[in-house]
């Protein structure tokens, strides 16, 4: 079923996350073969990892990967991407980490439930979205130019700068914060391989749910605020392919997994919210 679902890329993905993760642990309720055999939960992350993670931006190094090479700039104009660190072992041991990933469609409302979760649990909320806006905006970042690109096109930034800056986010909320909400992240499985493999295993996947009418209406009513240059109607319709294209198998990769936690998004936010707890209930640090 995966295969047929995912192709080859995918099926090698998951042969990776295999590889990766063998010392895993079982899933309780796991609900496929993938799920059964193997969960990244209370897994400690740093022995699986092999002992790598990314190094700081900003960093010079390594030329882009193949798949980057076929993003929407052409792989002349990248400017050097952060390179994989190998002589350090992985950033955060998952036994006493907490990572939920939040996904959803653009607009769902995936940055408004996280406001709410940290005012009542002990969450670090870290929007991948916010920290590229943000990268963009440092003066002499080398990527503020190819994030704008990117972004404007509803494009994923390659991933070496994604993961470096939510490494970088975690790190400086921690020790004394362990429990994170990687908020619109990860875009596609191979992100979310390659960060559970480099920085830490997820505890949950919340994915968050509603018609593609609802989301655009809440992106036009976001837009008269929110300044951003992807709120309009030409980007959030390249969103939403990139979101159907690349983010929709993660949810079938996760749920796989037995990680999955799919919320209806329709109602009021306070009525999402609390389906968004009921599932949060679910992880036994809460
Ligand atoms: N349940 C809801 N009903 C109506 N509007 C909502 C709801 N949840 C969020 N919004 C609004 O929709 C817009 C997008 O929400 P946001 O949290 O920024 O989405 P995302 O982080 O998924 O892009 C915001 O203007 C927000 O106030
Ligand atoms: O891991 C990520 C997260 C976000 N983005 C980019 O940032 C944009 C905005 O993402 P965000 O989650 O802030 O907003 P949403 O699309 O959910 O409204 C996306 O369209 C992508 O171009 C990305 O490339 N990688």
């Amino acid at each position: 079923m995966f295969l047929s679902r995912f192709g080859e890329r995918g099926f090698l993905g998951a042969l990776r996350l295999v590889r990766h993760l063998s010392t895993a642990k079982a899933v309780p309720g796991g609900s496929s073969r993938i799920g059964q055999r193997f969960a990244l939960t209370g897994t400690v992350c740093s022995g699986l990892a092999a002992g790598y993670y990314y190094s700081s931006i900003p960093m010079v190094s390594a030329a882009p990967s193949a798949a980057e090479k076929t993003g929407a700039m052409q792989s002349s104009a990248l400017p050097p991407l952060p390179k994989l660190d190998t002589s350090h072992s992985a950033a955060f041991n998952a036994e006493n980490t907490t990572v939920v990933f939040v996904l959803g469609g653009p607009g769902v409302g995936k940055g408004t439930q996280c406001t709410k979760l940290v005012e009542e649990f002990d969450f670090v909320h870290i929007s991948a979205g916010d920290l590229l806006r943000d990268e963009r905006q440092r003066k002499g970042s080398p990527y503020g130019e190819l994030i704008e690109h990117y972004l404007r096109e509803g494009k994923i930034v390659p991933h070496e700068i994604t993961i470096s800056l939510i490494l970088n986010a975690m790190k400086s909320s921690s020790p004394s914060k362990n429990r994170f909400l990687i908020d619109g992240f990860p875009r596609n499985i191979d992100q979310g391989i390659e960060f559970e493999t480099a920085i830490c295993p997820s505890k949950m996947v919340l994915f968050f749910e509603c018609g593609e009418d609802e989301m655009l209406k809440r992106l036009m009513v976001r837009s008269q605020s929110s300044g951003r240059t992807d709120d309009n109607v030409d980007s959030i319709k390249k969103r939403f392919r990139t979101f159907q294209d690349s983010t929709m198998p993660v949810r079938e990769f996760y749920s796989d997994l037995g990680k999955l936690r799919a919320v209806n998004c329709v109602g009021s936010v306070g009525e999402v919210y609390e389906r968004t707890k009921k599932a949060v209930h679910e992880l036994a640090e809460i």
